[in-house]
């Protein structure tokens, strides 16, 4: 959870206990006039001095805040209820409602609310009263398209379907199940048509169609004001400096609340480059040995702030050789992903690099400028994902898509990239490939589509793929073809392959080496043969019994769950599930020891097991 935005709540919670508390302060009376003191410059009585009409500036000005937020907040408040509510049925029983409550919104936005502030005020004359109706009006699109859309987003959500299928009605699902899923972006629009609802309202009373003087409000002594600009400036000067610091103070407010309230957080005002961040001081890597495609030493990942000490990847080090794979195995949640993705600086959002250097040709990724890092994503390093379903964009064609990657880094003609794409399409063995360049990713079988991932994650001939769980969602035929295909570019191309998978089989299968992963560590390293005829840690043996065979014993289960970041056992982070624990295993946490050639154990009793 991201913190509070403490500096804006205060700032806005001074101005609204301000405003609330007007008339207990011993103010003095802000319509009181005092003529032979008119434009008087700040007294002791009058700490701001006194207007035109010899009134109170500071009384006004805070009598002001009152009238101008209580307008601005009733305004929000019941543009809220209303939009919400419109934009929850639309969106949820479609048809006739959504054309009713949706697109009604539609109508509203047509009008420039200055226009509707003058239609309504001339049906209703001016007033506080006229203007919360005005501004609700002219607020209520934005909500409802706020909630509309969130429904549209989270309707088709299995937790959705779920509680059709438990057979809860429509009035239970929009309140219990939709409404708190959408109340972040909600509330987020609502500081935002407050913070904008209060110069509207000024605007609105400095053009004689708001506030009625003598009541006090910001805008109507800006008008009042302009006309004395100078004899006394700084009549001006007060209720726009109020104005400013308190839509500063609210759109920080808003800022902050959207930090706290997406769920995605890193993904705010950043861009997908800009999250990635090291906190800790860049380090000189030392040089890897010659032939080293990624050289990862130390790498320390922590969720959020790493002051809260979730560590999600502890002191990881590894290394990936040219026309090598080395496979990432471990159970779900132990962090295979977050440390790969780190290691090539796609540091995702919500995490941070707390330390370590990922050398890759003499560069630390984990150091470079965004910029410079871009250049080698899809150029020197790439990767392919799980689900090629939703990694390519639905609405190109996949040669188009090929062609793109090509010439975000190689200056070619869009002909020239299309025709390389035709021939990547035909080396990663997809028949026809000029027509089946013009299909869109839906056209083609999942085993097809991840065959066009590979196809362009090597069209600029990287020298590291990195495949986090490439074959999981094809089936066993088309997973055998796809592993085929990335051993024969390894081998022809001589790049290096950093695979991640849960998969032993796969590992058996594609690996020359393997790093076992639990808890953001790693527990055992080996060849892959080695790993498999003599496991050296109880969490590899483990693993391995797990594994279906197609002969031998029942894959046995490993009991117990992978430990989440932040609530990591002291000692060795597999100790509350092994069978071979010990007194020191559940103290002290164990280094990886050296034991033997290329072989690296995090166990006590690997000499023993
Ligand atoms: N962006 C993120 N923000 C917060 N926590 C995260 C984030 N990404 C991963 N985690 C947490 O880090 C831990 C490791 O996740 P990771 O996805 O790396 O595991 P994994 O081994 O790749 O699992 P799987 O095989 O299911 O993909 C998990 O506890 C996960 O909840």
């Amino acid at each position: 959870m991201r913190r509070l935005p403490w500096l804006p709540i205060v700032a806005v919670g001074l101005i609204v206990l301000a405003a609330l508390a007007a008339p207990v302060i011993g103010l003095a009376d802000p319509v009181a006039m005092d003529v032979a003191h008119r434009l008087a410059g700040p007294s002791a009585a009058h700490p701001l001095g006194q207007d035109e009409y010899g009134r109170d500036v500071l009384s006004r000005l805070i009598w002001g805040a009152r009238t101008s937020l209580g307008i601005a907040f009733a305004a929000a408040a019941i543009a809220c209820v209303i939009g919400t509510i419109l934009g929850l049925v639309g969106g949820y029983v479609r048809g006739v409602a959504e054309l009713l409550a949706v697109r009604s919104m539609d109508v509203v936005l047509c009008f420039p609310p200055l226009l509707l502030a003058l239609l309504v005020v001339t049906l209703l004359g001016p007033g506080a009263s006229t203007l919360i109706p005005v501004l609700a009006i002219v607020y209520l699109p934005s909500f409802t398209r706020v909630a509309y859309a969130g429904v549209l987003s989270v309707r088709g959500h299995e937790y959705v379907t779920a509680m059709k299928v438990l057979g809860a009605g429509r009035l239970r699902i929009m309140t219990r199940t939709i409404l708190p899923n959408i109340a972040g972006p909600v509330l987020v629009q609502f500081s935002l048509a407050a913070a904008s609802a209060v110069v509207l309202e000024s605007g609105l009373s400095f053009l004689g169609l708001g506030v009625v003087p003598p009541a006090p409000s910001w805008g109507l002594m800006i008008g009042a004001a302009r006309g004395t600009m100078v004899q006394a400036p700084l009549l001006l000067l007060w209720p726009c400096l109020a104005l400013t610091v308190t839509i500063l103070a609210m759109n920080a407010l808003c800022d902050g609340l959207r930090d706290v309230l997406d769920p995605h957080p890193a993904a705010r005002r950043a861009s997908w480059f800009s999250r990635f961040r090291r906190v800790a001081a860049p380090v000189v890597p030392e040089p890897a040995e010659p032939g080293t495609v990624l050289d990862v030493r130390g790498l320390t990942v922590a969720i959020g702030d790493p002051g809260d000490g979730k560590l999600a990847v502890r002191d990881v080090s590894f290394h990936v050789r040219e026309g090598e794979t080395l496979a990432i195995v471990g159970e779900s949640g132990s962090g295979k992903s977050l440390m790969s993705l780190s290691a090539i600086g796609m540091v995702p959002a919500g995490v941070e690099v707390s330390g370590g250097t990922a050398t890759m040709e003499g560069k630390d990724l984990l150091a470079l400028p965004a910029a410079e890092l871009r250049k080698l994503l899809g150029d020197r390093m790439a990767m392919i994902f799980q689900d090629p379903g939703s990694s390519l964009n639905p609405v190109h064609r996949v040669g188009s898509q090929i062609a793109e990657a090509i010439r975000a880094h190689r200056p070619v003609s869009r002909r020239a990239a299309t025709t390389q794409a035709v021939t990547l399409l035909r080396n990663v063995g997809i028949p026809d490939p000029e027509r089946r360049a013009k299909a869109f990713p839906h056209e083609l079988s999942g085993g097809m589509r991840q065959r066009v991932m590979i196809a362009m994650a090597i069209a600029n001939g990287p020298r590291l793929l990195v495949a986090d769980e490439p074959t999981t969602a094809l089936d066993v035929t088309i997973q055998a073809q796809v592993l085929d295909l990335l051993a024969s570019l390894k081998r022809d191309s001589g790049l290096g392959l950093l695979f991640i998978t849960h998969s032993l089989p796969v590992v058996a299968e594609i690996a020359d080496r393997v790093a076992v992963m639990y808890a953001g560590e790693i527990l055992e390293e080996g060849p892959t043969a080695e790993i498999f005829a003599d496991p050296r840690h109880p969490y590899t043996a483990a693993l391995l019994r797990s594994a279906p065979k197609d002969d031998g014993p029942a894959p046995e289960g490993i009991p117990g769950t992978v430990p989440v970041p932040g609530d990591l056992p002291a000692g060795c982070v597999f100790a509350p599930r092994c069978d071979k624990s010990i007194d020191t295993c559940v103290k002290t946490r164990p280094p990886l020891f050296d034991i033997g050639p290329g072989r690296a154990s995090r166990c006590i009793r690997w000499a023993s097991l």
